[in-house]
């Protein structure tokens, strides 16, 4: 019954000894085909022969009756003796050409690939109906013996399968828990998603596999509806930069309306610059960095902002964002002087391999050491010279590459969800010269953000929980508020006639954000679409 192109959204790929004790193997594979797996692979690595044909057969039978098609992992002469549907091998498996000609036409192949070379090689060789991608996490169902790819390390691969049929699982480590993240992550820069998800342990270890696959499919299903969606709103038509403006300003009370907890995990030469910029705009500051109360914060609607100013915290990093993505909270990051140490970028690599990020923020430097050009140098925690040639082209790339928003701060700042552009020119030159103004828009960023979320939660409750997103709400918009606020009120304090420095602008600039309105930033905002 091997059909050409099947469904592969929840790939069950089978483990017996990863049963819980006492479930029986069969008993387990009828409930997850109940609960709505798509396609099955069987895996038997220290299995005789004849019981190996035996759980094969029998599998088939059980399949067969759900209408779901039953592939053989690496072992070719099990699948021909059982008239499988297919098989899945690795890279160091039986070669691709072999298997097709020895298996009958139609039969579906899978090959396993770690890289963007390997899956160049399976589309070169025009063989293979699909690619598994992995290992995504780290596992225990497997000894892998290639590295663990990591979310961002699929993209690429997808890249190389974009005007094929060819089509894609990711698999290793995946997890009702960990799923919209990886799904949301794992998409080439042009849009190229996942076909499915891949899972042994999740399934086969559960008491009620019927359950369990059922939630995976629902949440592989919502996603599937919104693969491209990148945290901001799909208008009909380009928003024009007064529909922008409008609706940042506005958010300012959605802001003071709903006070959304502002989670800060930011370094200590900033810390109580934010907590108290974060009052004076009416939103709930915390600064907790310890990983035991992560999963406690992230109940609590907001955002979080992963500041990695002096990185102490970093255990706390990752839980909190890990957390904060399981609830649909928006991040902010910022990954302050990312291009000055090794560690900062290893750090960064890690963190965003861990969570999806709503929005990165960063100044031209930070970008330039993110998206790995040398256009643009940094000397510590500092953007040297005058920036990019072509920003918007950077920060497009940037955002379609890392799956998020992307706003880049200087003497005019940037923002973009990788189709949508602005350019924002308003701030004080004062503002380049206090400590912590980047650190400041990134805390303004996520107190908009955490605003827009709530606000889209309330107008829309169900969103969120079904549309298969990772953080309801305009990012782009809280984005822009975010920046157009530090930049306007630093506009209004430069003015004051009681600010003669530095020192004295601090203070006047928490006031101006205490006492901003929604009209003051209609006014002031010079915003353009670029
Ligand atoms: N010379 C300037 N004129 C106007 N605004 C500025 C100037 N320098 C910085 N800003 C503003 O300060 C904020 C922080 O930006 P930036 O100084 O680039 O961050 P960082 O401290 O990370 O380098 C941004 O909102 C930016 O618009
Ligand atoms: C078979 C296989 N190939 C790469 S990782 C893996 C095991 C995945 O198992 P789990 O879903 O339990 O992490």
């Amino acid at each position: 019954m091997s059909s050409p192109s099947p469904d592969y959204t929840l790939y069950l790929v089978t483990g017996r000894e990863l049963l819980p004790p006492g479930k029986d193997y069969y008993e387990s594979l009828n409930e997850s085909l109940e609960g709505g797996v798509t396609i099955v692979q069987i895996r038997e690595k220290n299995t005789d022969t004849r019981e190996f044909l035996e759980i094969a057969k029998r599998s088939k039978e059980i399949c067969h009756r759900y209408g779901v098609p039953l592939l053989i992992n690496d072992r070719i002469d099990i699948a021909l003796a059982m008239n499988a549907d297919g098989i899945h091998i690795g890279q160091s498996d039986m070669p691709i050409e072999i298997a097709r000609k020895l298996l009958p036409a139609g039969s579906i192949i899978g090959v396993s690939v770690n890289t963007p070379a390997e899956a160049e090689e399976v589309v070169k060789g025009g063989l293979a109906d699909y690619v598994g991608i992995g290992a995504l996490w780290a596992t225990n169902s497997k000894k892998l013996t290639s590295p663990v790819l990591g979310i961002r390390g699929v993209g690429p691969i997808l890249q190389t399968l974009e005007k094929t049929s060819i089509k894609a699982v990711a698999i290793g480590g995946i997890k009702s828990s960990n799923l919209l993240r990886s799904l949301h992550g794992a998409v080439s820069p042009n849009g190229r998603a996942l076909d499915g998800i891949a899972v042994v342990s999740e399934i086969v270890s559960s008491h009620q596999p019927s359950v369990v696959a059922q939630r995976l499919c629902q949440i592989i299903r919502a996603f599937k509806d919104r693969p491209f969606s990148l945290f901001s709103r799909i208008y009909a038509e380009p928003p024009t930069a007064q529909v922008l403006v409008d609706s940042a300003a506005h958010l300012l009370c959605s802001v003071k309306e709903y006070r959304p907890l502002v989670h800060q995990i930011t370094n200590n030469v900033t810390i109580n610059q934010l907590a108290n910029a974060t009052l004076a705009l009416g939103a709930s500051p915390i600064m907790a960095t310890s990983p035991h109360e992560m999963e406690d914060l992230a109940k609590i609607p907001g955002a979080l902002l992963i500041n990695f100013g002096t990185i102490s915290d970093k255990e706390g990093m990752l839980a909190a964002g890990h957390y904060a993505n399981l609830e649909r909270k928006p991040i902010v990051f910022d990954p302050v002087g990312i291009g000055a140490t090794a560690y900062r970028r290893t750090t960064a690599n890690e963190l965003l391999n861990t969570w999806q990020a709503a929005v990165i923020k960063g100044n031209a430097g930070e970008i330039a050491s993110l998206i790995g050009s040398n256009e643009v140098k940094s000397h510590g925690v500092d953007s040297l010279g005058s920036g990019f040639s072509s920003p918007k082209e950077i920060l497009c790339a940037l955002a379609k590459r890392e799956r998020c928003i992307i706003v880049m701060t200087g003497e005019t700042d940037y923002v973009s969800d990788g189709n949508l552009t602005v350019k924002l020119s308003n701030g004080s030159a004062f503002l380049g010269d206090i400590t912590g103004s980047g650190c400041l828009a990134g805390s303004t960023v996520a107190t908009f953000c955490g605003a827009e979320n709530k606000r889209s939660k309330r107008s829309e409750p169900s969103s969120g929980e079904v549309e298969g997103i990772l953080a309801a709400g305009d990012m782009f918009v809280g984005a822009i508020a975010g920046v157009l606020t530090l930049t306007i009120a630093s506009e209004l304090a430069a003015q004051r006639p009681e600010v003669h420095g530095t020192g004295t602008f601090l203070s006047a600039l928490i006031d101006e954000l205490y006492n901003l309105t929604p009209e003051k930033i209609i006014q002031r905002a010079k915003l353009e679409v670029v």
